[in-house]
């Protein structure tokens, strides 16, 4: 069922004749934030700013996700925590003739961007209360409203972005089409920023990396191969990984204590940049907080950030990333 957002359906309860009532995916938007929530609990909430994910919750309402004490909600910075949409520079390209004067991450993040509808599958379809999934859709354009300005004075393109984001029991899938309105091809990079939420740092693993060809950021952006199969964070860490295995059935996963915790599969998103600030980094970022809630995160990015993607006029990229809770 698909509903458009200028149509907006107060949540109800289904019900088919000689059936009781099934209870059916809840919904609200309040123009600056778009919550969901399932009928077996899970529940996720965007803010329109930056269509950013700010929270994910499981049935028992366990957070997914670490969003800082500190982060600006209200759209005078981008987001820290969450999942913040990085587009079209990863950190920032001063070599790059298209995009050398946009700031860190680009402008997606810092864009309000318009919530274009909803489509859910439920039990209204035949299905039962715990296959329902929620898609919720966001938009930005060379032309909206909303486009932070730096987007027009230093990235002059003809865009167009969908970025979905889809809640089922299990996972969430976020995805991105970026299209190319122009008349003259450009370049970009794509990345899904997310802040997964780990109870202590110190007792997480990262699989999924082993044989990977990194580059590492906190040292002089030197090329490196994680020998380990296991990725440990004992200290501020920030790699851009070209992980070997498939990206859908070789997913990158957090193990915490032992116990695999979230699967993070890719479609189209050859990167994947794990990023934690540890004690030094935390302290000198101002929206981290508390000062201490490194050690209940880990940054593991989806992304198309490796290199550039060259999209050509009316050509599109498209990407897209499913966590999935394990435990
Ligand atoms: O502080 P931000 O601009 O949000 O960036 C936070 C982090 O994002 C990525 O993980 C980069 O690899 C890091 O170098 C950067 O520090």
């Amino acid at each position: 069922m698909v509903e458009r957002a200028n149509k907006p359906k107060p949540p109800t309860l289904s019900s088919t004749p000689g059936l009781p009532p099934q209870p059916t995916v809840t919904f609200s938007d309040d123009n600056s934030r778009v919550i969901a929530e399932l009928p077996t609990g899970e529940r996720v909430e965007v803010l329109l700013y930056g269509a950013t994910v700010i929270s994910w919750k499981d049935a028992q309402g366990n957070e997914k996700l670490w969003l800082s004490e500190a982060a600006k909600l209200d759209g005078s910075k981008a987001v820290r925590g969450g999942i913040p949409v990085v587009f079209p520079v990863f950190g920032t390209a001063p070599d790059h003739p298209q995009a050398r004067d946009l700031p860190q991450h680009g402008f997606a993040r810092t864009s309000r961007w318009e919530f274009l509808g909803k489509s859910t599958s439920e039990s209204m379809d035949g299905r039962a209360a715990n296959e329902a999934t929620v898609k919720l859709d966001f938009g930005l354009s060379s032309a909206a409203q909303g486009l932070d300005p730096i987007a027009p004075k230093h990235w002059p393109f003809k865009f167009n972005l969908i970025y979905s984001v889809t809640l089922s029991q299990k996972s969430l899938t976020t995805s991105i089409v970026a299209t190319n309105d122009d008349s003259a091809p450009f370049e970009c990079q794509v990345l899904m920023h997310t802040y997964l939420r780990v109870k202590d740092i110190t007792s997480v693993e990262v699989h999924g990396l082993a044989n990977a060809p990194y580059i590492d950021k906190v040292d002089n952006l030197a090329a490196k191969t994680q020998s380990d199969p296991t990725l440990t964070i004992t200290g501020e860490t920030d790699r851009v990984y070209t992980p070997q295995g498939d990206p859908t059935n070789d997913p990158v996963t957090v193990v915490e204590a032992g116990k695999p915790r979230y699967a993070v599969a890719r479609d189209n998103l050859s990167n994947v940049v794990v990023w934690n600030p540890w004690t030094d980094k935390a302290q000198g970022i101002a929206d981290f907080a508390p000062k201490e809630g490194f050690r209940n995160m880990i940054c593991v990015e989806p992304g198309a950030v490796g290199g550039w993607q060259s999209v050509e006029a009316g050509d599109a990229f498209e990407g897209a990333q499913t966590i999935t809770l394990l435990d």
